[in-house]
Order: C-alpha cells, then sequence, then structure tokens
C-alpha cells in the first residue's frame, strides 16, 4: 500500500490482535492522517505491516482507519466487544486491534486501538457537498443508501444491539461504489427486556422523543428514528430537527408531528415534568404537514418518513419494514444501475446479498422483499 506517505507517527508493537484470527503478532503501524476527532477519541488513517521477520508478510496493508480511545479498566469495552460479534456488509469492519500507551511522556493513559476498514467519505459531508451546489443527493443513491441503512439496523437488532447514535457523521459511504456502512459503537449496547439503560444518550438532533422525555426502558427503536432523521435530512439537506437545547428538540419534532399525545407521556416516562408542548403549532393534518415540509420529495419517501417519525416506538417502522417499503421498488429491478459521483459509467449493487440469518429476520416478509 501507499509506499510515499509521509509518516506522521511510526511504531512497532509486539501484540496486534487479528480480528478474524485471533492470533496476536508483532506488527509495525505507520499513521499519516487524522481523519476524525470525536468526543471520546480521535481516528487516523494508517498503514500495518507484519513485523515478525517473515518475508511473507512485508507489504504495508491497508489503508485503515485506526480509533484511539482510552482503555477502560473497570469494564471491558462494548465498542471493542461489539465489533468483535458483528460481521455484516453495512457495518464497519474491524481488522485488527491493540492497546498502546501514550507517546506522550506527561500522560500515562493507556489507550485502545481499533483497526477498520477505511471509507473515503461520511454521509454529512455527501448531504453538505451536495448543499453547496443546490443539489440533493441523487434520488437512486439515497434509496442504495438508506436500504443499506435498514439492512445494518435489521442485523444489529436481530442481535438486540442498539446502536444508540445513529446520524449523518456515523454512517460512512464510499461515493464510488454508493456502499455504506455504520461506525462509531462507542455508544452501542445490547438491550435487555425490562433492564433500564441512560436515557442520554443519541446526539440532539438524532434523538427519538422517547429518550427526550427521560425514558429509560426503550427499545432498538431509537435507531429507526435516527434512521428517519437521516434520511428526512438527505432530502431537505439539512438537520430536520434543530432543537437549540434538549427539551426545545421535542418542540421541533411537534411542528411536524403535532403535539405528542398524553398516552407517549405516560408510556415514555411517567414522572416526566418537563414542557409537553400541547399547542398545535399548523393547521392542518399531519399527512399535509409532512408534504408542505418535504414539499420537493417523492410521495414514496414522505410515506416512508410518515412510518418512521411516529411518537410511540411501538408504532414505528421495524427495519423489516422500512426495507420492504415500495421507496425501495426501484431497487429491485434487474437493470437498476447507479452513476457514481462524477462518473459517467453506471455501476450495479449488490444490495441483495442477505445472509441466512437476515432472511431468518425477515421472516413473512422474505418473499416479498425478494420478489423482483
Ligand atoms: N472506518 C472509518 N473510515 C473512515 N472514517 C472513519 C472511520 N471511522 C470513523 N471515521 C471518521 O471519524 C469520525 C469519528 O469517529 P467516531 O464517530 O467513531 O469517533 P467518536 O469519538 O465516537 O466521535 P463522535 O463523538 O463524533 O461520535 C467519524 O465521524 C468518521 O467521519
Amino acid at each position: 500500500m501507499p509506499p510515499d506517505i509521509h509518516a506522521v507517527n511510526e511504531y512497532t508493537l509486539n501484540e496486534v490482535t487479528n480480528n478474524q484470527s485471533s492470533v496476536s503478532t508483532r506488527m509495525t503501524v505507520k499513521e499519516y492522517k487524522r481523519i476524525g476527532e470525536g468526543a471520546f477519541g480521535t481516528v487516523v488513517e494508517a498503514v500495518l505491516k507484519y513485523a515478525d521477520g517473515t518475508d511473507v508478510h512485508s507489504e504495508w496493508l491497508g489503508p485503515f482507519a485506526i480509533k484511539r480511545v482510552p482503555a477502560q479498566t473497570e469494564y471491558k469495552s462494548r465498542e471493542l466487544e461489539i465489533l468483535r460479534l458483528v460481521n455484516h456488509p453495512n457495518i464497519v469492519s474491524l481488522r485488527f486491534y491493540f492497546d498502546k500507551a501514550s507517546s506522550s511522556s506527561h500522560d500515562k493513559t493507556i489507550y485502545q486501538n481499533l483497526v477498520m476498514e477505511c471509507l473515503p467519505s461520511n454521509l454529512q459531508s455527501e448531504i453538505k457537498y451536495y448543499r453547496q451546489s443546490k443539489y440533493t443527493i441523487p434520488y437512486p443513491h439515497m434509496k442504495a443508501y438508506t436500504f443499506q441503512l435498514a439492512r445494518a439496523m435489521l442485523y444489529l437488532h436481530g442481535f438486540g444491539i442498539s446502536h444508540r447514535d445513529i446520524k449523518p457523521s456515523n454512517i460512512l459511504v464510499d461515493p464510488s461504489t454508493v456502499v455504506l456502512k455504520v461506525c462509531d459503537f462507542g455508544s452501542a449496547k445490547k438491550l435487555e427486556p425490562n433492564q433500564p439503560s441512560v436515557s442520554y444518550i443519541c446526539s440532539r438532533y438524532y434523538r427519538a422523543p422517547e429518550l427526550i422525555v427521560g425514558c429509560s426502558l426503550y427499545s432498538t427503536k431509537i435507531d429507526i428514528w435516527g434512521l428517519g432523521c437521516v434520511v428526512a435530512e438527505m432530502f431537505l439537506g439539512k438537520p430536520i430537527f434543530q432543537g437549540q437545547s434538549p427539551e426545545s428538540q421535542l418542540k421541533e419534532i411537534s411542528k411536524l408531528l403535532g403535539p405528542p399525545p398524553n398516552t407517549f407521556f405516560f408510556k415514555s416516562n411517567p414522572q416526566y415534568r418537563g414542557n409537553m408542548y400541547t399547542t398545535k403549532l399548523f393547521s392542518c393534518t399531519v399527512e399535509e404537514r409532512f408534504r408542505q415540509i418535504f414539499s420537493n420529495s417523492p410521495p414514496d419517501a414522505i410515506d416512508l418518513l410518515l412510518k418512521i417519525l411516529v411518537y410511540d416506538p411501538d408504532m414505528r417502522a421495524s427495519p423489516r419494514r422500512v426495507l420492504v417499503h415500495p421507496f425501495f421498488n426501484e431497487l429491485k429491478k434487474k437493470e437498476f444501475q447507479v452513476y457514481p459521483r462524477g462518473s459517467s459509467e453506471p455501476i450495479q449493487l449488490n444490495l441483495f446479498n442477505f445472509s441466512e440469518f437476515e432472511l431468518s429476520l425477515l421472516g413473512s416478509l422474505k418473499d416479498e422483499l425478494l420478489a423482483r
């Protein structure tokens, strides 16, 4: 891999574990570009090579994205645990991992390093790129991206895992192949029935209404809300619900969905004492309101959003319901092709390579989804 890259940081470690084989070997790491800075860690682009003295392994491998976060001392890192468990075309894959002390003499922290496949962009950058030229992401791309995101949700939720931080910057894409992969499992958790979880998770604009009012027995449907917000953002070119404070986030939602019903507060958190935004802020029906806000969007996209952006998580579409929605019918056509950004050569996408596990999760909807 890149032979003439200028290393910002190069080091050799005795124990780098290969995620697939679980075997630890001596490897050299060459970091050359910072690609992300989050609340908890840093992400750098790097290449790795085996340094165990055997010639067979002497080539640089990668490029990879290495996410570095302070290693957990009290409990096992959920992010590592979950990334080790999952294996799906729409979830970023973990290739190696290692622990390393900080290179600074003042910093005694041990850092956990997750070496993942590297994608060139994310949905936040893509949305911004098109918005700058007063366009939106082309519809066929939006459909393909949304379908892949719903597939990742079906798979994760099949394990009971909730991502808990779905937002455009955590959705990696490759515009040249129109492939999407979910990343950042730093907030993800396997939700167990009747076991409470913290409600102060998820980035504000993408928080499901039940989280805003402090629900602690929520379900994986919080991710579907996030998916709906991401789809809406692709159509609008900007976040749909931009609350200026945690509570006013609910007001922003009520501008589209109308006031939350009393049953919603009771079901989500009977102790909630905050503003209930009971005043209806528009005079038309909710369907008409969706058509106003998404005035440039096709009817099937609006129908999909009406099924996802719903207060009651039990009434919110599940990943399998999302996948069979007519919005994706175009993807099923044999002749379906997309033109990657800036290319005049169309490509075909491999969106229907469902595993046995995914097919079992689709259950009775399997035939509907696979009918072409
Ligand atoms: N595998 C990858 N390939 C390319 N870019 C990546 C990859 N993983 C992460 N990034 C980039 O780095 C950014 C930060 O990564 P990540 O979200 O995992 O870290 P974080 O510390 O949890 O960040 P945040 O606090 O913003 O959620 C992502 O938004 C993404 O743009």
